[in-house]
């Protein structure tokens, strides 16, 4: 088990460079405060609070999405939940990111642009070449020691979270320390009955890699979101159409329709599909079509039915331990909401064991009146918390652990 140095171990007086994980939903251009402020508030309060000068990283989006735009509002936003100005500067680590370092006192923050609009942040490659970067060689000589509080994004071997820790003394970060602990347990846990996973959300590629390390310890999978329709349209069903300027079925579908194939061969007695849809319908009020009626693939939609709630909900009841990664629908519409909060409200009303992971999903918690106690451990990590359910190693906390 890797064992990471944390900010009790930091020493007062310092130039801290922080990554953390803002990555929000956005409206219509608008970021929308979520459990990763709140959460990582902790860790800038105590880092501001104990003098330090603070510099943040964080990444939103991905590029080609509507959601990669500027960490511009989140500063604002984090400002609020730490009472305190958050500065903000529109470069990563160019003339005008290292200007706006060199001025942040002892106890000011300060926050660079979306990590992922600098060229070398994004390509999958080993610490060791992130390490030698211009991106982290030019930043990290502006400071004393590095922090990780991104849990969420640990997953990832980008520049900003696996190339700093090889130059820099580094240390997680409040966030990192107990999502870390949490997870591991979690992944540690036997259960006597059944084990269900409840999957969704638009990150398809992710949630299909686990859902095939994870064949043998999760007894039924529930699907819905993007991940949903694309193991739908593997069974004939002509779904998968996009709404908007959303782009997350054809490369998805490239990507893992091999997999998708062998998985329902394979296990096709754990896996249950949405047996209905809902959509839009020209009067923009919510529709509900059986999936065996749907004759094209002129539809998009945007979350399960409501027969197929009243087939999950069952299967949730008689579980011992339940697991959610990703929404069954956009649920941030209130129209779309009836799967995810279906799903959800039917594990409040259980003492199963229950994890509820993602920063978009575990908003949907307090958005529709149910409150966090109500499970066993909310997560605001997704592809992370369930890849460290499947015992696999975070690239990014093994280098915040190597020596
Ligand atoms: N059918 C759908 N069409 C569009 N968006 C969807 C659909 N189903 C789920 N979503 C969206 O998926 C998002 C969650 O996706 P994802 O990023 O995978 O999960 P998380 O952030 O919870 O890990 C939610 O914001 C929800 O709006
Ligand atoms: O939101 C995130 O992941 P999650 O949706 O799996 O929780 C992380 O910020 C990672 O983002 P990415 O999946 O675009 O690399």
């Amino acid at each position: 088990m890797p064992s990471f140095k944390t900010l009790d171990d930091l020493d007062d007086g310092q130039r801290v460079l922080v990554r953390l994980d803002l990555n929000s939903p956005v409206e219509d251009g608008e970021v929308q405060d979520n459990r990763r402020f709140d959460r990582h508030a902790e860790t800038v309060a105590e880092l501001a609070d104990r003098e330090f000068q603070t510099v943040l990283m964080a990444h939103q989006g991905r590029p080609g999405r509507d959601t990669f735009v500027s960490l511009e509002q989140h500063a604002d936003i984090l400002a609020d939940h730490i009472d305190q100005d958050v500065g903000f500067v529109a470069d990563t680590f160019g003339d005008d990111a290292i200007a706006a370092i060199d001025d942040v006192d002892s106890g000011e923050v300060l926050l660079l642009e979306n990590t992922r609009m600098c060229d070398e942040e994004l390509p999958e490659e080993d610490p060791e070449v992130k390490a030698e970067t211009e991106f982290v060689q030019t930043l990290s000589a502006e400071f004393d020691a590095y922090v990780n509080d991104a849990y969420s994004a640990a997953h990832r071997s980008h520049a900003s979270l696996v190339g700093f820790p090889l130059v820099l003394p580094a240390y997680a970060g409040r966030v990192m320390e107990t999502e870390y602990e949490a997870n591991t347990a979690i992944a540690e846990k036997e259960f006597d009955g059944n084990v269900t996973m409840v999957v969704g959300g638009t990150k398809a590629t992710d949630v299909i890699d686990v859902m095939s390390a994870l064949d043998e310890k999760v007894d039924d999978f529930l699907l819905g979101g993007i991940a949903g329709e694309l193991f739908l349209r593997a069974d004939g069903y002509p779904v998968g159409h996009d709404v908007g300027d959303m782009d997350l079925f054809d490369e998805q579908w490239e990507a893992n329709q091999a997999k998708i194939e062998s998985m329902l061969a394979e296990h096709r007695d754990q896996i249950s599909l949405a047996v209905d849809l809902a959509y839009e319908d020209d009067d923009e009020n919510r529709a509900e079509i059986a999936v065996d009626e749907i004759e094209e693939k002129t539809q998009g939609f945007l979350d399960v039915g409501s027969e197929t709630v009243m087939t999950y909900s069952p299967i949730i009841r008689e579980s011992e331990a339940v697991f959610v990664k990703g929404a069954l629908g956009l649920f941030e519409d209130e129209r779309f909401s009836v799967g995810t909060v279906g799903a959800l409200e039917a594990i409040a009303a259980t003492d199963c064991f229950s994890v509820v992971g993602g920063g978009d999903t575990s908003r949907a918690i307090r958005m529709y009146g149910m409150t966090e106690e109500e499970f066993s451990h909310v997560s605001i990590a997704g592809g992370a918390y369930i890849s460290a359910l499947t015992g696999q190693e975070l690239v990014g906390i093994e280098v915040l652990a190597r020596e």
